[in-house]
């Protein structure tokens, strides 16, 4: 098949940069071109902005991933296909797709077992020394861009991204149909993590979170209980989160999409016997952790880090199918230029999730 072309040099590729903690600028970066026959170049209609984006913006580093040189943000990013590789079968010019950020080496046994999110050769948007997607023109492989249908909207497509974060850590706690739920952190992460248990057959699914207004939207999304964590301790908060939501022995999975020691370690003592915990939520290296509980209840303790095979896929037919009603976490659009407002509304917690449209994008 011939390259399909449009014409890309009407396409701005302002990009959004990192210069070091605080210190953002536009630049005009050269444009990507297509590098192997099996990629397409998008046009970036709309990203959204992670916990992640914000703490470069602010910090300059997540652990060891440390910002040495200029960096483009973003990576929750949906786009419009302007140019096809020869080889490229998938997708035409024109399609409008969900951009997965991160592109592994394919050959490894991670990526070989479907793994890939655990490939160590990971190259992935906004992780230093990487640029993101937060510019005009993104070139990625066909097969790491996911057609959106016809009912899914470019804004939403942005969702898709953090909604796989959730459908990856849902998986990993295997949920099963009638199960209770408890999830810590009402953040989009937690909120998604809710939806997307619900959408597994979860009947009970409690919502945990410092701040009462997140609750309340996390109600008017798909829990069916909120608990508003107090300064107690955390036999005492899980407690109160089993009689609340009338689960005597305890949860059956306990998710965390906080980060937060104290969120943590009531996870473990409001999960029942035999129950499961997924750590999601990324905070402190080493936390006190209620490890006598875990072995006595015998819990199975699993991590969860970004999305691997099939993750995308549901991601996108669950808001296909109305199960996840993504469009409800977007608070505002702002536009390109308005990308630092953006970060600011996100770390003050004014948002849930901003988009930013591309530099391309009227607003
Ligand atoms: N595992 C992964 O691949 C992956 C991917 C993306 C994000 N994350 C992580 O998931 C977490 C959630 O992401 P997000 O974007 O929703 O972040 P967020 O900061 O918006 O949400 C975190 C929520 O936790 C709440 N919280 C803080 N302390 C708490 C406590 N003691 N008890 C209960 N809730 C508490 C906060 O009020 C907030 O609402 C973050 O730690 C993020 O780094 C993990
Ligand atoms: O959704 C993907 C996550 O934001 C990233 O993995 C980041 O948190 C760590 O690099």
């Amino acid at each position: 098949m011939a390259t399909q072309t449009i014409n890309k040099d009407a396409i701005s590729n302002l990009s959004f940069v990192l210069n070091k903690p605080g210190d953002v600028t536009f630049e005009e970066r050269p444009k990507p071109t297509i590098s192997d026959p099996n990629d397409v170049l998008v046009a970036v209609n709309y990203t959204g902005i992670c916990g992640s984006d914000v703490h470069y913006w602010v910090h300059g580093a997540i652990g060891h991933f440390v910002v040495k040189d200029p960096m483009v943000l973003g990576h929750e990013s949906a786009g419009t296909v302007v140019e096809v590789g020869p080889a490229v079968k998938n997708l035409k010019v024109g399609d409008r797709v969900a951009l997965e950020p991160g592109y592994p080496c394919r050959r490894c046994n991670f990526c070989r077992a479907g793994k890939y999110n655990l490939c160590a050769d990971m190259v992935f948007a906004a992780t230093p020394p990487y640029h993101g997607t937060l510019t005009g023109l993104w070139a990625a492989p066909a097969d790491f861009c996911y057609k959106l249908p016809d009912n899914v909207s470019l804004q939403e497509g942005a969702l898709i991204e953090p909604l796989a974060v959730a459908v990856h850590i849902v998986k990993q706690a295997q949920i099963q149909p009638g199960q209770s739920v408890v999830v810590m952190g009402a953040g989009p992460v937690g909120l998604l993590c809710a939806a997307v248990a619900k959408s597994y057959g979860a009947t009970k699914v409690v919502s945990v979170d410092i701040v009462q207004s997140k609750l309340d939207f996390a109600k008017s999304f798909s829990s069916t209980h909120a608990y508003v964590s107090q300064r107690v301790s955390p036999e005492e908060n899980a407690q109160a989160i089993k009689d609340l939501a009338d689960l005597p022995i305890g949860a059956d999975v306990v998710i965390d999409a906080s980060g937060a020691e104290p969120s943590i370690q009531t996870s473990i003592h409001v999960a029942r016997m035999g129950g499961t915990y997924v750590q999601g939520g990324m905070g402190k290296n080493e936390i006190t952790f209620p490890i006598m509980a875990m072995c006595l209840k015998e819990l199975t303790v699993r991590g969860s880090f970004r999305y691997g095979a099939g993750d995308y896929e549901l991601a996108v037919e669950l808001v296909r199918t109305g199960r996840v009603d993504v469009k409800k976490l977007i608070t505002g659009i702002v536009s390109f230029k308005q990308a630092e407002e953006a970060f600011q509304k996100v770390k003050t917690g004014e948002a849930i999730k901003i988009l930013i449209a591309g530099p391309n994008e009227k607003v």
